[in-house]
């Protein structure tokens, strides 16, 4: 679920390589609208993988997809959730594709969410509807009535994969349909507390939106049309941590690692290469850079990414290789043959800085420090926001409440990303001091 570019530069290209026999095919399923099953439907589900390193273009054409879907074609999803020879559904559908709220229920201040509890607890009441018009929009949504599905199919159980850049992402997906079940056919979710195995991954590597002249590359490096390419890094990473009740295919081949302890792997990924993401699309946006490269390549964003990476070290723990992998970061980041924009990267800030940003600060406040590191990313966010910066939010309405707000602005803001960090006022200067320097005009 979510056929956007990074799950065809990750799982796509691992389970080709791993599988020569073509024994696994991938049903990929747009999120919210069919434009990527259009383009790839009539091209088979084939595409370019176009790896862009410092300095020269690799071409490969990934076959592991074989069907293409609009995610509204709630009939071809079901048809596959209920089939025993469905093993296994990962999700690329974003952070804030979920849908949770910070403690991981299904947040009720969203219209698509409640439209689908109603439609599902009417639904799922007894045999499957004839019909799915009307049907769930959410991700969670869809796939709860798939489950339901499967579990009426009696096709047994199966692993559900969550790809996104998000903490525990196994446990925390698997809380949040556990959440959605309940209030919709608790049946169904004590057979997923039972059945369905969720896993936790940890995935890595920098693919940014294709542009059209990667339309151009793709046909001149292959001599096919292709209205779908990818670019991304040669560099790719996939940590996972879970059971595969139905199966799965041999990523390892490719390089996938299975572990049994998985958080030292994912935090130091999501703190150290998406927490330095987050820092330089608003610290550095603030500044005039519209790219990763360029940002980086500014030795003042590059200090500020270092002591960003000094105070997350400090809480990373022993064991993880933390000097290669920075200097290894670095060259990624400095790539510059990678268009990666800060403007991608910045939107959904208040769930990325969730995860990101305020886990540091709170561990360098506990350790007495004064977080400032971590602190500058969520005030220059605070700015860009301030400033009206076009940086699109599920949160939006938060965002448009806290702007407006008689009280304080700063604190407001802040409280949307974690309420602990309004409570500390040694934070709340922080951002403000930030924010101010950015902004005289709005302090
Ligand atoms: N691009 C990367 O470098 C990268 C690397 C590691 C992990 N990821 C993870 O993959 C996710 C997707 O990245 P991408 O580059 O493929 O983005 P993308 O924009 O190309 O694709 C995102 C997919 O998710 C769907 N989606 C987005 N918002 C949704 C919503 N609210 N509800 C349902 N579906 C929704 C879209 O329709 C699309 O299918 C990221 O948010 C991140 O969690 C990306
Ligand atoms: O994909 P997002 O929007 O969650 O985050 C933007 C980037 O930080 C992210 O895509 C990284 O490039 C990626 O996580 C690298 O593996």
């Amino acid at each position: 679920m979510g056929l956007g570019a990074f799950s065809r530069a990750h799982q796509a290209w691992y389970t080709d390589v791993a599988d020569e026999t073509g024994e696994w095919g991938i049903a990929a399923f747009t999120g919210r609208n069919a434009t990527a099953a259009e383009e790839l439907a009539p091209q088979d589900g084939l595409f370019t993988l176009i790896e862009r390193s410092a300095d020269r273009d690799t071409a490969t054409i990934v076959s592991s997809i074989v069907e293409a879907v609009d995610g509204a074609n709630l009939d071809r999803f079901v048809d596959l959730l209920a089939a025993p020879s469905t093993a296994l559904v990962t999700l690329t559908v974003t952070e804030a594709g979920y849908r949770l709220t910070a403690n991981g229920q299904p947040n009720r201040d969203d219209a698509a969410v409640n439209d689908d509890i109603d439609w599902l607890s009417t639904a799922l009441g007894g045999e499957l509807p004839e019909s799915f018009a009307g049907g769930p929009v959410t991700t969670l949504g869809r796939l709860l009535l798939g489950l339901h599905a499967r579990r009426l199919a009696g096709a047994g159980p199966l692993a559900i994969v969550p790809c996104d850049n998000m903490p525990d992402n196994g446990p925390f997906v698997r809380s949040g349909i556990l959440a959605l079940a309940q209030l919709v056919n608790p049946e169904t979710g004590a057979w997923i507390a039972e059945e369905v195995s969720f896993v936790s991954t940890s995935v890595d590597r920098i693919t940014p939106k294709t542009t059209p002249a990667d339309v151009e590359t793709a046909v001149s490096l292959t001599g096919f049309a292709d209205q779908a390419p990818v670019v991304t890094e040669p560099f790719r990473d996939w940590v996972l941590s879970g059971a595969f009740p139905a199966g799965r295919p041999q990523w390892e081949k490719a390089g996938a690692r299975f572990v049994d302890e998985i958080e030292p792997f994912e935090r130091r990924k999501l703190w150290l290469l998406n927490g330095a993401h987050s820092l330089l699309a608003y610290a550095g946006r603030l500044r005039g850079h519209e790219t990763v490269a360029s940002a980086i390549a500014d030795p003042e964003c590059r200090t500020w990414v270092t002591e960003y990476w000094d105070a997350a070290s400090a809480h990373l723990g022993e064991g993880l290789d933390l000097e290669n992998y920075r200097a290894a970061l670095l060259e990624r980041f400095e790539n510059a043959r990678i268009e990666h924009r800060l403007a991608q990267i910045g939107m959904e800030g208040v769930t990325k800085l969730r995860v990101r940003a305020a886990p540091i600060i709170l561990a360098e406040r506990a350790a007495g420090r004064s977080g400032q590191a971590a602190i500058r990313a969520i005030g220059a966010w605070a700015a860009l926001v301030i400033s009206r910066t076009e940086l699109p939010d599920a949160a939006a309405a938060g965002i448009a409440a806290a702007l407006a707000s008689e009280g304080d602005i700063v604190t407001e803001l802040i409280r949307l990303i974690d309420p602990r960090l309004a409570e500390d006022a040694a934070v709340l200067d922080g951002i403000r001091s930030v924010a101010k320097q950015a902004l005289p005009t709005h302090a």
